[in-house]
Order: C-alpha cells, then structure tokens, then sequence
C-alpha cells in the first residue's frame, strides 16, 4: 500500500483525523511527508490522496478505465437524488449515456455556440461594474448564473436573489452540500443501516423531503419549455435540445430533469468563484501583471472596442492570466467529486485495491513548488512558454480521465471574455479607507466548502477612460436589444 500515517482505530481508521477546515491543507502535509500517493482509512474505506500532477495523470488518465468511477454516496446519490444525478454517478451505462448528451452539447465545438450570450452578459457585467462596483460579486454571480440558466432552458436571470430557478437550486445546492459531508452519517459507513424502517432513521426524512421538492421543480422547468416550444417561443437550449433528442438518447422525461440540472450544479459557483479570485489577485498582484496585460489590450483592441472571442489568438498575455486564474486558486480545490477505482491495480510499486476513493487534491498540486516555484505568487508569466506538465492545459483545474470536466470548454471561455473585457476597462486596485490608506487583502481568506470561493474583500474598479466607459454603456445598450429575446 502507499505511505500514510497509522488509522486512530481499526473502525474510524483515520476518519477522526481529517480536520474539518479546509482538509486540503493537511492533504497536501501529507504528500510533502510522505510522497506523491498517501493511503488512509476512512472508515472501511481505502483512500488515496493524491499530491503531485505527474502521480495524478498517471493514475486518473492513464489508468482511466479502472479510475473512473465514484464512491458511493449513500445521502447524496442514493437517498436525495435516486441515483439520477450523473455527477456522482458510478462508472456504467447510465453514467456513460448521461455524459454522451452533456458532451454533445458542452463540449469544444458545442461550447461556441455558447459565445455570443456569453458575450452579450459580459457586456452587462461590465456597465453593472461601471455603476455599483462594490456589488462586484454579486454582478459576476448574475453573469455566471444568467448564462447557465439562457444555455439550460433558455431564460435570462436578472436578480439572484428573487428568481425562482436561482433560489430554488441554491437550495438544492446548499442540502447537497450540506449532507455530503464525509464522517456526518453513520450510513455512509454502514451501509446496512439503510434496511432499517423509515421510523428508525430520521436522516431520511430530510433527504426525501428535498427529493420531492428537486423532482416538482426539475421537471416544471422542462415542461415550461415544452410549453414555450408548443408556441414556437423557445429558443435554443439545453432543454429543448433534450426533449427533441429525446428518443435518440433514450431518456425518461425524470432523466431530462435532473440532466438539465446539471450545468447549474456544476457550473455556476465555479466560474463565479473563479472571477472572484481573478479580482482577488488584481487586488494583491495588479501592479505585477496588469500594466503588461494592459499594454498587450491597448496594441491589439485600442480604446475604440471592447475585446470579443475573435481576439483570443492575438492576446497570449491575457490567455495567460486566465491560466494563472485557475492555477492561483482552484476552486474545485479537491479536484471536484472524488474518483473510485473499479480494479486492484499498481501505480509505482504501491498496490491501489479495488474500491478505493481517488482524491486528486489540486492544492497541493497547483501549490507543488517543483511544478510552479513561489506556488501562492500570482505569475502570469509560467504560461508564456510552455513546460513540462501532463496534460492539455498546463494546470489541472478541469480534473482527469473519462470524468474531466465537460463545461471546461464553456468555463474557459466565460474566463477569458470578462478577465479580457475587466482589464481593457477598468483600473482595478486595493481599495482605500477613510484616512486614504491602501486596505490589504488576504490572499488567503477562501471558503470551506465543496468549491472553495473567496470569502468578501475591498477592490477598487474605476473605468479606464471617459471613452473607455462610453465604449461599454454604448456595448450593453445594444446588448439588452439582442437578450430580449431570453425575457419572453
Ligand atoms: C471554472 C469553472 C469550472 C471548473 C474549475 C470546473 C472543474 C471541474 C472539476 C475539477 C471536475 C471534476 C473532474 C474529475 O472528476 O476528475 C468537474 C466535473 C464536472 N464539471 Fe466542471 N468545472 C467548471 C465549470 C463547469 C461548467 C460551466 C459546467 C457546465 C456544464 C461543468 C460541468 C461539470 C460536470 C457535469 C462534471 C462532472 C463530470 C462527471 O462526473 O463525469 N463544470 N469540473
């Protein structure tokens, strides 16, 4: 077996000593004591913490057959959701079904269609910043919410906080994460529990209950889209491309529901949280990387425009920042839902049994000094020429194998256009208090959850320019034309 400290006890083995705060931190401990693969026992169940991007490609790519599964998730999969939600799903027909659709609509070629709604929130985001920039967080949840709701059923968001779909999901969201916390249940360990009565386990209700609530509202969503396309009213989107497909892929209309639920899960706190720490490193490291960025916007784009997707080739610096975003600060810190493997196998001289949950902690694997020296400095400069990393992005923010992240492609781009269109626009810097002292931000102060976001902090984004800030009311003004067509 690989390396790892000596289980507590033979039941809990090591479960007692994963801390509850950011267990990343202690993961990551582990590696640089142990090596690259380190064995726990949660439980009774084998698990391999992974630390270095070379051990992590070896046994998640190269191994993906036997890799590609997840661990059981007894409240999360079983209980709440009837084994309907892909993202947890063990490696089968099913699973394989499910991601089939989400590829043929998410991925590379797929995603570009995505570009012009994208584009046309980023140009909201952007006058939303010009008039309440303090709200900046609440501007890139919008951006990152509307999108995903236009591309899912084909309907803008405008605020977060009242529209149904969004309060209704982040509920959904909230329970998830609340019940998938390894160590909470005792069933998650003793699996046998689940043949008690209804009346001896009072975990169940709650989990019932929110299933309920899921299955009316899921497939409410798909039927006003059904409506809409009945009346020749719904634009393109997720949905309607499900219910048309619909034989094609075999699906029940339960199935199109929680489908359709997917990218909002997925989708939503990672961009966001992402374009939080893209403003959070502005604020620490601007002065190191945003004249040169600036430069590059100035010589490509000029005052006149606002960058689009058809730059993207000119602007290497930019494209450069993007990586570094998702580098810096992975907000699928874990490296997302674990992987389980399928079969004993041996990675390195060290026996991985069957069974085992794979964890790829993209903390210390983003934070490794060997592949990125001064790991917690916020360079855009290591993606400039290329090194020797595994992988297509040189980072590991997207996950591995079969299981890689099928919204990379849509993710990316939602990055690029607003890190592009914030930094042509806008002056972005610390923040002052009232004696006109510079306030400091921690680079530090994340999140604990299953997505790690940053926590609030003062920035200071004024417009460029007088021309600069006409550029974008004239951009949105024109914009809010073409997105009328979401509102109906
Ligand atoms: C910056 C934004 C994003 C980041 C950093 C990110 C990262 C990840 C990571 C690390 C995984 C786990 C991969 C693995 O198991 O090895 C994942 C899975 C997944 N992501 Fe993303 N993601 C982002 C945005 C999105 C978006 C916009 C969508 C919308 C379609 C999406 C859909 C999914 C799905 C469905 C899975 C589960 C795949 C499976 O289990 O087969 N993600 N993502």
């Amino acid at each position: 077996l690989p390396p790892g400290p000596a289980p507590t006890s033979w039941l809990v083995g090591n479960r007692n000593q994963v801390p509850r705060q950011k267990p990343w931190r202690w993961f990551q401990e582990l590696n640089n004591q142990y090596g690259p693969v380190v064995y726990l026992q949660m439980g009774r169940t084998p698990t391999v913490v992974i630390g270095t991007a070379q051990a992590a490609w070896e046994i998640l790519e190269k191994k993906s057959p036997s890799t590609s599964s997840r661990p059981r998730f007894i409240m999360g999969q079983e209980i709440m959701s009837n084994n309907m939600r892909g993202l947890m799903a063990e490696y089968g027909p099913s699973w394989r079904r499910w991601r089939r659709v989400l590829h043929g609509s998410f991925m590379q070629k797929a995603s570009d269609t995505y570009k012009p709604i994208q584009s046309l929130e980023s140009k909201q985001l952007m006058v939303e910043l010009t008039k309440s920039p303090k709200k900046y967080r609440e501007h890139i949840e919008r951006y990152a919410t509307s999108v995903t709701v236009v591309i899912t059923y084909g309907r803008r968001v405008h605020d977060i906080y009242t529209d149904e779909v969004v309060c209704l999901n982040r509920q959904t969201q909230q329970f998830l994460t609340s019940i998938n916390i390894p160590g909470k249940y005792l069933v998650e360990s003793i699996p046998a529990l689940l043949y008690l009565p209804n009346i001896l386990t009072p975990w169940r209700t709650a989990a019932l209950k929110q299933r309920a609530i899921d299955i009316e509202y899921l497939t409410r969503l798909v039927k006003e889209v059904q409506t809409k396309m009945e009346n020749g009213r719904a634009p393109h989107s997720f949905c309607r491309q499900l219910i048309e497909d619909r034989e094609k892929h075999e699906m029940s209309e339960l199935e199109i529901a929680y489908t359709c639920g997917t990218p909002f899960g997925a989708g939503v706190e990672t961009t966001a949280g992402t374009l939080a720490s893209f403003l959070l490193a502005c604020t620490a490291f601007g002065p190191s990387f945003i004249p040169k960025a600036q430069k590059e916007l100035d010589t490509v784009i000029g005052p006149d425009r606002m960058p689009t997707f058809d730059d993207f080739e000119d602007l290497p610096f930019i494209r450069a920042v993007v990586n570094e975003t998702l580098r810096w600060r992975p907000v699928a810190v874990l490296g997302g839902t674990p992987h389980a493997s399928t079969e004993d196998f041996v990675y390195d001289g060290m026996f991985i049994p069957k069974g085992s949950t794979i964890i790829a902690n993209l903390w210390g694997i983003h934070l490794n000094p060997t592949d990125f020296p001064d790991p917690h400095r916020f360079d855009p400069e290591r993606f400039m020429s290329k090194r020797d990393y595994p992988g297509p992005w040189q980072h590991s923010s997207f996950g591995y194998g079969r299981r890689v992240c099928p919204g990379s492609n849509l993710a990316s781009n939602s990055v690029y256009i607003n890190v592009a269109r914030i930094l042509w626009g806008f002056n972005l810097s610390k923040a002052r208090d009232q004696n006109g002292q510079e306030i400091e931000v921690d680079t530090f102060a994340y999140t604990n959850g299953f997505n790690s976001v940053p926590l609030p902090f003062p920035i200071s984004i004024t417009p460029r320019s007088a021309a600069h800030l006409a550029i974008i009311e004239r951009e949105n003004e024109a914009a809010q034309e073409e997105m009328k067509t979401y509102d109906s």
